[in-house]
């Protein structure tokens, strides 16, 4: 495995949750091919077939709170298997939320080059978020729900960026401008990188 995804570039992508960082990694997509696995994403799948897990699953993520490390990390490992030799990034959306879910990535998958912060405002991530609750169909984009998240990325994930600044591989992006104006900073980000 860790062999086969080797010259492939990972980069994790992190913010709050609504700051605008699926819709980066799809412009990302756009330009440059990389692979996108956002792990929101892989979850909502494995609710949505039903499975006895997905339905566990569902339970702790209608609550915000964060699902196992390892059920996460697993899922992330498996969509990546899949496209190993294949890609030449991979976007990892949504992940690290905590310290250890980044440290048991690096032991079982590999290192990050790159951090991308997705970085806004509390207030403008509850905006975006109760609009894209209007139409997203998911069980969390609720007031009460969006919440729990903000608090939890503060307390958990907020302590991520830091451990990999130390290690100098985060690029801030601001992500209260326009979108493509954003996308020209994580456009600048990933060039930077060859
Ligand atoms: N590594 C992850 C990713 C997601 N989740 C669970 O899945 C939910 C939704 O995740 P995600 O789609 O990444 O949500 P947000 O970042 O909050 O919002 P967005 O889709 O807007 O990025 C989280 O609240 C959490 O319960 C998790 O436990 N661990
Ligand atoms: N005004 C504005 N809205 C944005 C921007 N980026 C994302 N959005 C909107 O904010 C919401 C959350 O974006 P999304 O990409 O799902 O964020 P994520 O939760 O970080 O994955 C969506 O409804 C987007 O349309 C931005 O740069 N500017
Ligand atoms: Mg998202």
């Amino acid at each position: 495995m860790a062999d086969k995804i080797k010259d492939a570039k990972i980069i994790f992508v992190v913010g709050g949750p609504g700051s605008g960082k699926g819709t980066q990694c799809e412009k990302v997509v756009a330009k440059y091919g990389y692979t996108h696995l956002s792990s929101g994403d892989l979850l909502r799948a494995e609710v949505a077939s039903g499975s006895e897990r997905g339905k566990t699953l569902q339970a702790i993520m209608q609550k915000g709170e964060l699902v196992p490390l390892d059920t996460v990390l697993d899922m992330i490992k498996d969509a990546m298997i899949a496209k190993a030799g294949v890609s030449k990034g991979f976007l990892i959306d949504g992940y690290p939320r905590e310290v250890k879910q980044g440290e048991e990535f690096e032991k079982k998958i590999g290192a990050p080059c790159l951090l991308l912060y997705i970085d806004a405002k509390g207030e403008t991530m509850v905006k975006r978020l109760m609009k894209r609750g209007e139409t997203s169909g998911r069980a969390d984009d609720n007031e009460e729900t969006i919440k729990k998240r903000l608090d939890l990325y503060y307390k958990a994930t907020e302590p991520v960026i830091t451990f990999y600044t130390s290690r100098g591989i985060v690029r801030k992006i601001d992500s209260e401008l326009p979108v493509d104006e954003v996308f020209g900073h994580v456009a600048k980000a990933i060039d930077d990188l060859k």
